[in-house]
């Protein structure tokens, strides 16, 4: 299977990378300047494991049609990449975006179609340090992928990779790539979910991927929102006065958001955010160290599309958009 990463940042860097440690066929699509860092330096990923550098193939332009496209790079770039990566999307290939937020699903499913776009969310904190190495902060590292054909009724949200029933292996790839034509989506599922398994990240196929995306922009929006207009952790937040109290009202509003849009987080979600909102650790946001590097935010993609979600569904919303008007204020000065 030829997988394309877009992107060698810090998520494309890692799940690429690690894909390529693990002996998957990877290419990178890096813009020249990442080419010229990468020849020098290598890839080298630091993680609370230790340090691994790896020399990965990488491209400039596409140079053909691959099978499993992994797209990470930030919403802001979005419409740039996908232009430069269209050539590689072939009528079987698949697209897997580890973006924030879900407008990028609206503009994928734009130019590809629903069978080509699928739906990715992924969990992990990671940055590129001053040296451009991808930096992991925690040993998360958790990708979920599937098809935007949510199955509320399946019995399990997501099962690990692999897991499949169809049986499709690497030794059905054929010369024009390994979805054969007539294949169904499942066959896909079952090849790419083989792929990613087992290359040192918890890779899991999702039936409920439409859900998780949501699931995810609430816990980042909470997240984004605090951590960037307090300008600390979590755990620093928490412990000055009046934190908590406004971790939870702002984890209510992007809450009542979800629900009003028809995708209330519940279960292990509301749990995840619930503990992610309590804790005393260090806990940041990948915006809020951009903002901390005088970098680009994704303010838009994360906090400005949930106000206006709020503003569709008439759910009020005060703590939200004053973290967005902030960083509207940033994105106008940098
Ligand atoms: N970092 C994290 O912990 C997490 C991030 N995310 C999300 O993942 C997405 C990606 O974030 P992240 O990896 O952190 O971002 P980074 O900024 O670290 O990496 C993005 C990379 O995309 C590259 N890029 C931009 N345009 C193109 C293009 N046209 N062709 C090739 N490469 C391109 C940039 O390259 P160049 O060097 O040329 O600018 C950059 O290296 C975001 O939506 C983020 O919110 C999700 C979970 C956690
Ligand atoms: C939710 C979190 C913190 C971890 O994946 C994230 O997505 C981010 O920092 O962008």
């Amino acid at each position: 299977m030829r997988i394309l990463v877009v992107g060698a940042g810090a998520t494309g860097g890692y799940f690429g990378g690690r894909l390529a440690q693990a002996g998957r066929d990877v290419t990178f699509l890096v813009r020249p300047a990442r080419a010229a860092r990468l020849a020098e330096r290598g890839l080298r990923i630091k993680s609370p494991d230790g340090e691994i550098q790896l020399r990965p193939r990488t491209i400039t332009e596409v140079d053909g049609h691959y099978d499993l496209v992994l797209l990470a790079v930030k919403s802001y770039s979005l419409e740039t990449a996908l232009t430069d990566l269209t050539p590689a999307v072939g009528p079987r290939t698949v697209v897997i975006p580890l973006l924030n937020g879900i407008r990028h699903i609206e503009s994928l499913v734009r130019r590809f179609g629903a069978d080509r776009a699928w739906g990715g969310v992924c969990m992990i904190h990671a940055m590129l340090d001053p040296d451009g190495d991808v930096l992991q902060m925690s040993g998360l590292h958790r990708l979920s992928f599937g098809p935007l054909t949510d199955d509320s009724s399946a019995s399990a949200e997501v099962l690990p990779a692999g897991a499949s029933s169809v049986g499709v292996s690497f030794d059905d790839v054929s010369s024009g790539g390994v979805f054969a034509a007539g294949d169904g989506v499942d066959e896909r599922l079952s090849v790419i979910s083989e792929a990613l398994s087992g290359a040192g990240f918890d890779a899991r196929v999702s039936a409920t991927i439409v859900q998780e995306l949501w699931d995810k922009w609430v816990l980042l929006a909470t997240l984004g929102a605090a951590t960037t207009l307090l300008r600390g952790s979590i755990g620093a937040i928490n412990k000055a006065p009046g934190g908590s109290e406004f971790l939870h009202a702002l984890a209510a509003e992007t809450s009542a958001v979800a629900a009003a849009a028809g995708h209330p987080i519940r279960g292990k979600a509301a749990a995840m955010l619930e503990a992610t909102i309590v804790t005393t650790e260090p806990t940041t946001s990948s915006m809020y160290r951009d903002l901390t590097q005088g970098l680009p935010v994704e303010a838009g993609a994360i906090l400005g599309d949930m106000v206006a979600e709020a503003t569709k569904h008439q759910v009020s919303v005060p703590l939200l958009a004053a973290a967005h008007t902030g960083l509207a204020v940033y994105s106008a000065n940098l």
